[in-house]
């Protein structure tokens, strides 16, 4: 009997949960025997498996955050760190492993691949829907909806004060979370870091859509956005906005946590499934995706460095509508 692993890493991600009982119940129907990794990769280091068993994944598909706990682990970072985690493996009789996460998880799994001869598949975990081969990322959905409802309330009262508010959300380096709640909550200017938004742009942009009323104004920007957070970019254009109340808004760590939405929920368990199915069928170093709703395979060191294209229509689409 196949004997693989799994484990959760980096920033953790709604559905996360929902991907590890779809992992621990696929095997089963595949008869291959699976041993959990506590603690993302550093937990890999230190040797720290634990069978889990039917029931042990009972009652989390609903769960934020990740039973499995995740891990920045600096030490994967190094040769010698994934040499001891390709023995911790080999000592455990582990054949392939299943990491879920985002692009340095994969980035990492890749080296493992190729250093340590460890099969891995990985499974598209992270807010930041940063990865190519998948439409979505696990958690990208749960967070847009997180995202948009705060965005909803800070609406509220910066209606009721007639006030100019930066809402800086999360995306270390892209701008998915911003373009889908700008437009969801019907920003009037969205930042985002694929494209450079000099100062002079935005206050361009700003004035423009003051004039064209006095009510309050959202601006959504992306965290990874080139100009700066929304500290720097308000800091910025304080003296050219000084008739307004500007306040600053950084919705943070809210974003990551939370019950998975449907849609993640589902999400995670078809790719859980298809990660085992794949291993089953001896696929080796791949992501397991789905796009335009039909489940894909792209090599795990196709996946990051390059930056996944963001929805130029909408983007258009949102300057439009403003
Ligand atoms: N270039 C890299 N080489 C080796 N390991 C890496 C690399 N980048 C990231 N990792 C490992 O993957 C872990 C998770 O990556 P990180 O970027 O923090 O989160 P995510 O996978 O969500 O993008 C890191 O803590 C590190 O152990
Ligand atoms: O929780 P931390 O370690 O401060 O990291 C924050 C980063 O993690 C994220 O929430 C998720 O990113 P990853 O999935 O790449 O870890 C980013 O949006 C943010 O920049
Ligand atoms: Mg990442």
């Amino acid at each position: 009997m196949k004997k693989i692993a799994t484990l959760t890493s980096g920033g953790d991600a709604p559905g996360m949960n929902a991907a590890v009982r779809a992992i621990i119940r696929g095997s089963k129907h595949f008869g291959i025997e699976v041993t959990a990794v506590r603690h993302g990769y550093k937990g890999l280091i230190d040797g720290s498996f634990e069978n889990l068993q039917h029931t042990d994944v009972s009652g989390i598909i609903q769960r934020g955050g990740t039973i499995l706990k995740s891990a920045r682990s600096d030490e994967f970072r190094t040769e010698e760190g994934r040499k001891r985690a390709g023995d911790q493996l080999r000592k455990e009789g582990v054949e392939a492993l299943i990491v879920i996460g985002g692009d340095g998880t994969f980035r990492g799994a890749t080296l493992l691949s190729e250093e340590q001869g460890i099969n891995t598949i990985g499974i598209p975990a992270t807010i930041d829907n940063d990865l190519i081969g998948t439409d979505e990322t696990i958690g990208y959905d749960t967070a847009l909806n997180t995202a948009m409802e705060a965005i909803d309330k800070i609406r509220d009262t910066a209606d009721a004060h007639e006030r100019l508010f930066f809402i800086e959300v999360m995306g270390r380096d892209a701008g998915f979370i911003a373009l889908e709640t700008g437009i969801a909550s019907g920003a009037e200017m969205i930042v985002l870091p694929e494209y450079l938004t000099s100062l002079s742009e935005i206050r361009e942009s700003l004035n423009k859509v003051l004039k064209a009323r006095k009510r309050s104004s959202l601006v959504v920007i992306a965290e990874g956005d080139q100009t700066g957070g929304a500290v720097k970019i308000s800091e910025a254009l304080k003296k050219d906005f000084e008739q307004y109340d500007m306040k600053v808004a950084i919705l943070g760590h809210v974003q990551r946590g939370g019950n998975p939405t449907a849609r993640d929920r589902v999400l995670a368990t078809r790719l859980g499934f298809e990660a085992v199915q794949a291993i089953d069928q001896g696929k080796s170093d791949v992501m397991v995706g789905i796009i335009n709703n039909n489940v894909t395979f792209t090599p795990l060191k196709d996946t990051f460095g390059k930056i996944k294209a963001i929805n130029n229509d909408l983007v258009a689409l949102a300057k439009i509508l403003r």
